[in-house]
């Protein structure tokens, strides 16, 4: 009988390494945030719905939520409409909340959805609205106090906060089998939508669904210092800090806001990836290669 080639032994050692990993995670909830910057070249994209695929079939259950931040940014520009953020937040009129709502619920949404159905996967696509999944309430963010002598409050229009979610949708697709993949859009008391920012809504998600971890990925190599050198584990106790530098600013303070009340809110791990590298979803799950921020309950 011929040998096996070297190839095939090589398979089956990738196999055998990943043992001890599908039998730790099988039965276990991960949320994967998948944000607008990360869904770049459709290789990689291809390659994240793949991960996804695998991952259910190994009997993970993955559940994404998407932004779609420079994809609702192209639209506006088209439309010849300017935005500006406040701490990583986009300011939200009612016509920009239209167009939110187009790009993260329509395209984007359905988007990711086709991605995961033509590898072999079941997904569907939700926004907060579907099954009351998403309860928001008006967020009114607190201006740095040191900027200011009394703290004053910045209205950022139609954006929200999480009040409440309702995962019972969310669980009945995971029961039948199917990869939920939710859009950041919430619904307030008084019916109107409101733009959340992804982050938060995988955090809240991940907290509610008691997830074993919440996956970030994104376009930088994780958390960087000051030095631009990545930070492999995160001390929480040197976020503030880091905040105050203006280490950590822009797009990344929601990413780590989200991570750090995840961890203490029960979920077990939050890792920031690039999801600019193929398979990152795999590399983390599946090898003892740290790749990306890891940041866990002390
Ligand atoms: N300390 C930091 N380390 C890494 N990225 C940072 C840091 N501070 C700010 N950022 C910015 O945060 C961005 C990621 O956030 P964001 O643009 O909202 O991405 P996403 O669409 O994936 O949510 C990075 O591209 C980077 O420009
Ligand atoms: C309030 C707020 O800023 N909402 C975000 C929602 C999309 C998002 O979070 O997208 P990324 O994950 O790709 O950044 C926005 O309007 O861009």
């Amino acid at each position: 009988m011929p040998l096996p080639s070297e190839r095939a032994r090589n398979i089956a050692q990738v196999l055998i390494e990943a043992l001890p990993y599908i039998q730790r995670f099988r039965g276990k909830t991960m949320v994967v945030k998948y944000g607008g910057n990360a869904m770049v070249e459709a290789a990689l994209q291809q390659g994240f719905a793949q991960d996804l695929v695998l991952m259910k079939l190994v009997g993970i259950n993955p559940v994404v939520v998407h932004g779609g931040g420079p994809q609702i940014g192209r639209l506006l520009q088209r439309l010849g409409k300017d935005s500006e953020f406040v701490q990583g937040m986009r300011v939200t009129d009612s016509e920009t909340m239209d167009v939110v709502e187009m790009v993260l619920g329509g395209l984007v949404n359905k988007e990711i959805v086709n991605l995961i159905n033509r590898q072999g996967g079941s997904a569907v696509g939700l926004s907060g609205k579907d099954g009351d999944l998403i309860r928001a309430r008006k967020l009114m963010l607190r201006r740095d106090a040191s900027e200011l002598l009394a703290p004053e409050m910045i209205d950022l229009g139609h954006v929200g906060e999480v009040e409440s979610i309702d995962v019972s949708v969310v669980n009945m697709l995971v029961q039948g089998d199917f990869i939920p993949v939710i859009a950041p859009i919430g619904v307030g008391e008084d019916g109107f939508s409101y733009n959340i920012n992804a982050d938060l809504v995988a955090g809240k998600v991940a907290e509610i669904l008691g997830a074993e971890k919440l996956v970030l990925l994104t376009n930088a190599a994780g958390l960087l210092d000051a030095d631009g050198a990545l930070i492999s584990e995160l001390d929480v106790g040197r976020v503030a800090e880091l905040i105050e530098q203006g280490t950590i600013h822009g797009g990344m303070l929601p990413k780590i806001r989200c991570a750090i009340e995840a961890v203490q809110s029960g979920v077990i791990s939050a890792h920031i990836l690039d999801g600019r590298v193929e398979h990152a979803l795999l590399l983390d799950l599946f090898t003892d290669e740290g790749i990306g921020t890891l940041i866990r309950r002390r």
